[in-house]
């Protein structure tokens, strides 16, 4: 281990993906860097120890019929690699040092740090901090959750060896859907209980009515409106969920494993913002401005914790942010930043970018519409993936892409390219005449926009 010095240029606290980003370039550039990360088994972030990576990995290996023990297994190994490969990215930098233990600040310039391996306690102080704590599961307080044993969270249930039989899923976004699809395909039996009565409430509902559909098809259970009033701990295997239905009506449900996917929250705990005057929101997100500094100027706050959205992708946007402000390149802001695509990672994976027809509607533009089903592109047949739609939504009046949504294979990768053409400002007929290579789901896009007048 490297020794700790008691003053650098550069503090970063968390080792997410803006963070690790900006100690390698910083001390790239020359900076004193510590990076402190409060757990070994946390080098490199929430995304590849516990999220992105290792439920991709997971899903990717249902989908090929890989048994669950052998899959977890497998997951492990990876994310031990990245965890190395990580540690090393930023500690071998001669300016560099991964300090492991718990921060909080002392006073605006000061941090104290609870070593991981000998719980003592040591102080350092830096010129700019920069704070990437990211975030935490939400946990409702629902009656007898905390009695349970068979309750678990996204970083719980991936560590579990054996394959829950009954899963109950408590929440309908991000999580829920990924890891229902994920459970069914090795073969749990999975039920969903969100609280909201529309299922993907911020699609349109063409789209969302078209996943609901795949994934009743995968076996899997959805309950819309389904408001979890207690779980009640069992003694042979199940504990019972009792939820009851817009109508009141209760219900029960046994589960060998209830997963908990209703959201995050910032991960503030311990690191005494108020020693230093960072200023939280109501949630508790750190308060930034559009070059992410807190309301204290040497103090930025990147990631999941400044509120922004949740994604690694957007972490590494943050560290871009920054760097603009330490380095000769374009002044970069989160004013510039554009629109923000995702990916739901079921199977066929769902994405978007931009504006949905309701909105571009809301917002008063005329719009032009069309949809594909993913059954029509040749690709989509020689894969064996067929289920799926695709959706476009135009201005008419200037023949600008508003927005799209992709519900078919590939279509994470697929997204990207129509982000580009939205970012460069191409007219649709730019898609719509591209020359794709054959077969790909390219191609879809040609016949997609091609429906438009
Ligand atoms: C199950 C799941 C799947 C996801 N899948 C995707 C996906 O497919 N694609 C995508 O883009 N996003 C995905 N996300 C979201 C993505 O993981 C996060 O947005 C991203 O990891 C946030 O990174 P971050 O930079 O905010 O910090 P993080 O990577 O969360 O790092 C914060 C670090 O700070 C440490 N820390 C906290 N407090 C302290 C302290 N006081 N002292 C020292 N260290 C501390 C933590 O241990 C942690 O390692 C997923 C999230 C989950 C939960
Ligand atoms: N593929 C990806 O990029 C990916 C994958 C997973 C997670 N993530 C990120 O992680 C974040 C967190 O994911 P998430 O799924 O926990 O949150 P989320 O905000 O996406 O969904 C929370 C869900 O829980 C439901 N809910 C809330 N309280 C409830 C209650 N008491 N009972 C029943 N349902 C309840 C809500 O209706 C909503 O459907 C996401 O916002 C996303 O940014 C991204």
């Amino acid at each position: 281990m490297k020794s700790i010095h008691s003053s650098y240029d550069a503090l970063i606290i968390g080792f997410g993906k803006g963070g690790k980003t900006l100690a390698a370039y910083l001390a790239n550039q020359g900076w004193t860097v510590a990076l402190v990360e409060q757990s070994p088994l946390m080098y490199g972030g929430t995304c590849i120890n516990i999220a992105c990576i290792p439920t991709k990995f997971l899903i990717h290996n249902a989908e090929m019929g890989v048994p669950y023990p052998e899959s977890i297994g497998e997951k492990d190994q990876l994310i031990a690699a990245l965890r190395q490969r990580n540690f090393n990215l930023v500690d071998q930098s001669p300016n560099a040092t991964v300090i492991t233990g718990k921060a909080a600040f002392v006073s605006p310039h000061q941090v104290s740090v609870r070593l991981a391996d000998t719980a003592e306690e040591i102080r350092i102080e830096a010129e700019r901090i920069f704070i990437n704590t990211g975030a935490s599961p939400l946990i409702p307080a629902i009656p007898g959750i905390g009695q349970s044993q068979r309750v678990f969270t996204s970083t719980t249930l991936i560590q579990e060896t054996q394959l829950p039989n009954e899963l109950v899923i408590i929440g309908g976004g991000y999580i829920a859907l990924e890891f229902a699809g994920m459970y069914a395909q090795y073969g749990a039996t999975v039920t969903i209980l969100d609280r909201s009565t529309r299922f993907l409430p911020h699609e349109d509902r063409d789209m969302a009515d078209a996943v609901r559909s795949v994934l009743l098809a995968q076996g899997i259970r959805i309950e819309q409106g389904a408001s979890v009033d207690e779980i009640i701990p069992g003694h042979t295997g199940q504990d019972t969920v009792v939820y009851h239905t817009p109508e009141k009506e209760q219900q029960q449900i046994q589960a060998s494993a209830i997963l908990v996917a209703t959201g995050r929250q910032p991960y503030t705990e311990g690191l005494n913002l108020s020693a230093a005057g960072v200023e939280q929101d109501a949630k508790g997100y750190i308060k930034v401005n559009e070059l992410l500094q807190t309301n204290v100027p040497h103090i930025w706050a990147m990631g999941d914790v400044n509120g922004g959205p949740q994604f690694t992708y957007i972490s590494l946007d943050d560290f871009r942010i920054i760097r603009s402000q330490f380095s000769n390149l374009d002044r970069h802001t989160l004013l510039d930043r554009g629109q923000v695509a995702f990916s739901l990672f079921i199977s066929p994976p769902f994405s978007h970018v931009g504006l949905r027809e309701h909105e571009a509607q809301t917002k008063g533009y005329r719009t032009q519409v069309a949809t594909l089903p993913a059954a029509s592109i040749t690709r989509a047949q020689v894969l064996k993936e067929t289920a799926g739609l695709l959706k476009c939504v135009v201005d008419a009046d200037t023949n600008q892409i508003l927005g799209c949504t992709l519900f078919c294979a590939n279509s994470s990768e697929l997204i990207n390219l129509v982000q580009l053409a939205m970012r460069a400002r191409f007219a649709y007929t730019v898609l719509r005449d591209t020359i794709y290579t054959h077969p790909s789901m390219s191609e879809g896009l040609n016949d997609l926009f091609g429906k438009l007048k």
